[in-house]
């Protein structure tokens, strides 16, 4: 049987990152917290259910880190992130592409699977997929039209991908697209002998001229593959499973194929584009009166191991304590954001249930993020070694005026820290 090219693109296991394993027992018992520990502790390997709302993004490894360092420069230097603006173009482009091609592609491995079910005899008919009263003959017509349509469009996908990765060409399969500190000089830059440096400029590279101008030609079967029975069907099923992004820039289309199109903040936040390596960030910071330059180091999690067996959160766990009890980062400040909580609060809404170690809690959110808190408080209250604050927020990085003033309170803290110890010194 093939292989489902979406699940094939998109490897993580359902709902790991709300599945998590026993984290250790408390040393000390007594205190209501321990107590509290305690029973937190037997609450373990505990899961999401589906079902999953229509068109609910599937949950996937990257946490937002890259959403936060956009947020950051919104926040401090919001004119750099307007003259990257159009370097953000192509992205969007690649964006819309590869949720194309990945539709197209569950829907033929669906059709050439439910084909094959309707054929064999010994297949027992409750397994068979296709429904009778299905216009299944019908569809696969209207679909193969729009494939043939949109094939110069996915055709594109793998060049763009390149362009952006800096000519870095990705092994694996089309696994999406990399990039790496100075990729927008890639894109939107050019050399300019007569001035002999390098500046900004219009030039926009031969791939993304065409990709412009073959998705303004491909605009109504976008949005008549996006709007098919068919595609809502996968998507309610969970068969097919997209970038959290290709919901909010295939409903967008008409705007985004204009050929002035220059990206917004949300566009720019909504983006899936992996880092590679690690991304050095600088922003200028008034404190006090002076400016500092603060450094954000972004990092890329696409090459991490990831073990399939060890789930999500229990992974994070290890790594906050690891955090905690690190003698290096003996004098950080330790802000734990707990992140994409919008899509937590959906899913919960949505009837998804924590099953397992969750007991008859309520499986409301403000019960199961207090729930997930607590695990990070537990390890906390066990491991820093510098008796630190701990300040935790649940964060929707996609919520600009939420995260700004996050932003700005993490700013509070740390300036009056700096003042404190620009006093004692
Ligand atoms: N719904 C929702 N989506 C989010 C949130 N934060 C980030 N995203 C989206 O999640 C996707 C991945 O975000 P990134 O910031 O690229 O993730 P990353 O951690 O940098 O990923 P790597 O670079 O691969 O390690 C993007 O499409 C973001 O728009 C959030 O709070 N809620
Ligand atoms: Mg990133």
């Amino acid at each position: 049987m093939p292989k489902s090219p979406a699940r094939e693109a998109t490897n993580s296991p359902e709902f790991a990152a709300m599945d998590f394993e026993t984290p250790p027992r408390p040393t000390s018992v007594g205190n209501y917290f321990d107590e509290r520990a305690l029973r937190i502790s037997n609450l373990i390997d505990e899961e999401l259910k589906p079902p999953l709302p229509a068109g609910d993004p599937y949950p996937d490894a990257s946490t937002g880190k890259s959403t936060l360092q956009k947020q950051f420069q919104l926040f401090y230097a919001s004119q750099t992130l307007d003259r990257e603006r159009p370097s953000w173009r192509p992205v969007v482009y690649f964006n819309i592409l590869k949720a194309v091609r990945m539709i197209l592609d569950e829907l033929d491995y669906d059709f050439s699977t439910r084909s094959q079910a309707n054929d064999d005899e010994a297949v027992p008919s409750s397994s068979k997929t296709l429904l009778p009263e299905e216009p299944a003959a019908m569809w696969w017509s209207e679909i193969q039209e729009l494939r043939a349509q949109l094939l110069p469009l996915i055709a594109m996908e793998d060049s763009l991908a390149t362009d952006l990765s800096g000519g870095v060409s990705v092994t694996g399969g089309r696994t999406g697209a990399y990039v790496r500190a100075g990729w927008q000089a890639l894109v939107t830059s050019t050399f300019s002998p007569a001035e002999s440096r390098i500046t900004e400029s219009k030039h926009t590279s031969e791939v993304v001229t065409l990709a412009s101008r073959t998705l303004a030609a491909n605009v109504e079967p976008i949005k008549a593959l996006w709007e098919h029975p068919a595609v809502k069907r996968l998507l309610d099923s969970r068969k097919l499973r997209l970038d959290e992004s290709a919901p909010f820039f295939l409903a967008s289309i008409n705007r985004l194929a204009e050929p002035d199109f220059l990206p917004s903040n949300d566009d720019i936040l909504n983006v899936r584009l992996q880092t590679l390596g690690v991304m050095e960030h600088t922003f200028p910071v008034d404190m006090g009166g002076s400016t500092y330059d603060w450094k954000l180091y972004d990092v890329g999690g696409a090459y991490l191991e990831e073990d399939p067996k060890t789930n999500r959160i229990d992974d994070s766990l290890q790594l906050f304590n690891a955090i905690c009890s690190n003698k290096l980062l003996v004098k950080a400040h330790l802000v734990l954001l707990l992140n994409k909580a919008d899509l937590l609060k959906k899913k919960l809404a949505a009837g998804t249930k924590v099953r397992k170690y969750y007991g008859d809690r309520p499986n409301v959110y403000e019960s199961v993020s207090d729930y997930f808190r607590s695990h990070f408080t537990q390890v906390h209250r066990r491991k820093d070694i510098a008796k630190r604050t701990l300040y935790i927020h649940f964060t929707s990085m996609l919520d600009i005026k939420a995260t700004q003033s996050i932003i700005a309170n993490v700013g509070e803290v740390i300036l009056r820290q700096h003042i404190k110890q620009i006093g004692l010194a």
